[in-house]
């Protein structure tokens, strides 16, 4: 094979279908979930179930945060063709130009990815329902779609936040992020558009593009500086795939760092407290590891507008199952987290550092703790701390691949974090307390009307606080002695291996995370390929 991509998630599928164009080129691509034909995945609301799936999710915990009350947080990843770009909630945002901005001046390497070399990629990668201007592009291969089905609660979030003060905003990818809006959603006809649907599957007839799944990636064979072969299990059996020209990790940012390890890449100590040996030390690897950590403020109504596993609800949920099969229409395309907003929150900036969702449903645990969903109606702001300093690390807890990665965020390890937090649960119940909201409502269920002080506050962030599923920057790029990748996205030491995920990111970005890595991968796929095939 001239090209083996490891993992089919939301950067490989670009690569693939980049790659692929090129009818000499062979390309083969290994997925260790099963194809993605599961209707749970093309169904937006299926978001909810999936996050119950031990099939479709790799369903990973964190060890016991220290500042979380010890409690280990549940990490959903997507495992399917797509990655988590099959199992995410599809809002579409690509953050702030200072974010990328920011890589290029902190690190004068990295100037081919500050905004204005990117905002060509995200261009090219969609196809935006507001049409082409020179922020947005059309026809590309993702289709961004305004939401079929908005539900009244979601609207009465929209007029609440402006009561609270936020302009109103209906494009976050516009000129400016900052206000309260309805999200433009990755789908297609009232069905999910995953990475996968937009770059995979209209690739796959291509007889030099090679998709296997059900195929765990177990580790690199290398020789002399180079990746020889790439190892894998698939239904019980080892095999070996040669790399002719080039190894492509896109394994996201937990599996990616795991891998290299498992080859013997990445810091010493780690790898010979697992008696790996050390094929190449690179100390960053795993490092750096960043999260956007969330905090709910949930209310029960009255007036039973929202979704809901309720008995009451039942007879509406059976109309809007009909009315999805029929027609792609209806409550069952509604991605959940339908609106939100993007507030600065901090007096020292005007950028905003929280971002919010606004989920018409009662909502705990990511949905996993069905109970309060199905005895309440009610409506959940879940908010968001943009830019944390708190930085942790991915390892392992053995040379076995088969073994889950340790994963360690270190959540509000830097104290200014949990500041941060406290602004972005005021600015949440700011929101949630406007005449809007509040008619509708019944009362503030949590953190609870009790919870007033910020010392309660803070305990309260520390009982509830989750993970909204951003994990970034583990194989960070640069040019320093913790840089993983250079800004080509080598592997610095080794000739013919890249990175093209969400490890490769400095710092995480000021959004949602998939049309980010998208545009990464675009980007990547030129680089890969400049020198022609
Ligand atoms: C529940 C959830 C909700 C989210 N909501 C949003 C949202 O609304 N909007 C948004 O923009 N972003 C969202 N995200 C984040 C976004 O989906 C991810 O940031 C993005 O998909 C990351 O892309 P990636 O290519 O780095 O990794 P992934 O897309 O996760 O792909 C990694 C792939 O590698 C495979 N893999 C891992 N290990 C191996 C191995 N050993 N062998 C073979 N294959 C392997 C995995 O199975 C997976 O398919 C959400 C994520 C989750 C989990």
């Amino acid at each position: 094979m001239d090209y083996v991509i490891i993992g089919g998630g939301a950067g490989a599928c670009v690569l693939a279908e980049r790659l692929s164009r090129h009818p000499d080129c062979q390309v083969c691509l290994l997925e260790a979930g099963p194809a993605d034909t599961n209707p749970l995945i093309h169904a937006p609301a299926g978001v909810l179930p999936l996050m119950h799936s031990r099939r479709l999710n790799w369903a990973l915990h964190t060890t016991p945060q220290t500042e979380l009350n010890e409690r280990r947080l549940f990490w959903p990843r997507g495992k399917t063709l797509g990655g988590s770009s099959a199992i995410n909630a599809m809002c579409c945002t690509r953050g702030q130009p200072q974010d990328y901005d920011g890589w290029a001046a902190e690190d004068k390497s990295l100037s081919g990815w500050d905004f204005p070399s990117l905002l060509p990629h995200f261009r090219a990668i969609e196809d935006h329902p507001l049409g082409p201007s020179p922020l947005h592009g059309e026809s590309g291969p993702i289709t961004i779609s305004k939401l079929r089905s908005t539900n009244p609660l979601s609207h009465a979030f929209v007029e609440a936040a402006q009561e609270a003060g936020l302009p109103a905003n209906s494009d976050f990818n516009g000129a400016q992020q900052a206000g309260a809006g309805f999200y433009h959603v990755m789908q297609r006809d009232g069905q999910r558009c995953s990475n996968a649907r937009a770059f995979l599957h209209p690739a796959l007839e291509r007889p030099n593009l090679h998709v296997l799944t059900s195929a765990q990636v177990q580790r690199l064979e290398m020789k002399n500086q180079r990746c020889t072969a790439v190892h894998y299990i698939s239904r019980g059996k080892h095999h070996r795939v040669p790399v002719a020209v080039e190894a492509l990790l896109c394994a996201g940012a937990i599996h990616t760092p795991q891998l290299l390890m498992l080859s013997g890449i990445g810091p010493e100590q780690e790898l010979t407290q697992h008696s790996i040996p050390v094929k190449l030390a690179l100390p960053g690897v795993g490092a750096n590891l960043q999260d956007h950590l969330d905090i709910s403020v949930i209310w029960h109504e009255q007036r039973h507008h929202g979704i809901s596993l309720h008995p009451r609800y039942w007879p509406r949920g059976y109309s809007a199952l009909k009315e999805y099969l029929n027609q792609h229409q209806g409550e069952l395309t509604s991605n959940l987290a339908e609106a939100g907003g993007f507030v600065a929150t901090d007096s020292s900036s005007a950028r905003p550092d929280v971002q919010l969702h606004f989920l018409p449903a009662v909502e705990v645990k990511h949905g996993r703790k069905l109970g309060p969903t199905m005895r309440y109606f009610g409506y959940t702001l879940r908010a968001c701390l943009l830019r944390p300093a708190s930085r942790g690390h991915i390892g392992l807890h053995s040379a076995k691949p088969s073994d889950r990665p340790r994963i360690d965020p270190r959540y509000l390890s830097e104290p200014q974090d949990m500041a941060g937090m406290l602004r972005a649960l005021e600015a949440a119940r700011e929101i949630m307390h406007q005449p809007s909201l509040c008619k509708l409502g019944k009362k503030e269920w949590q953190p609870g009307p009790g919870v007033t002080d910020k010392s309660a506050m803070k305990r309260d962030i520390r009982q509830r606080a989750e993970s909204i599923y951003h994990p970034v920057g583990t194989c960070r790029m640069g040019s320093d002695a913790m840089a993983v990748v250079d800004p080509e996205l080598r592997l610095h030491g080794l000739d013919n291996v890249r990175v093209v995920d969400a490890s490769i990111m400095p710092t995480l970005i000021s959004g949602n995370t998939t049309m980010p890595v998208t545009a990464i991968a675009s980007r990547a796929a030129d680089l890969i390929l400049q020198k022609g095939f």
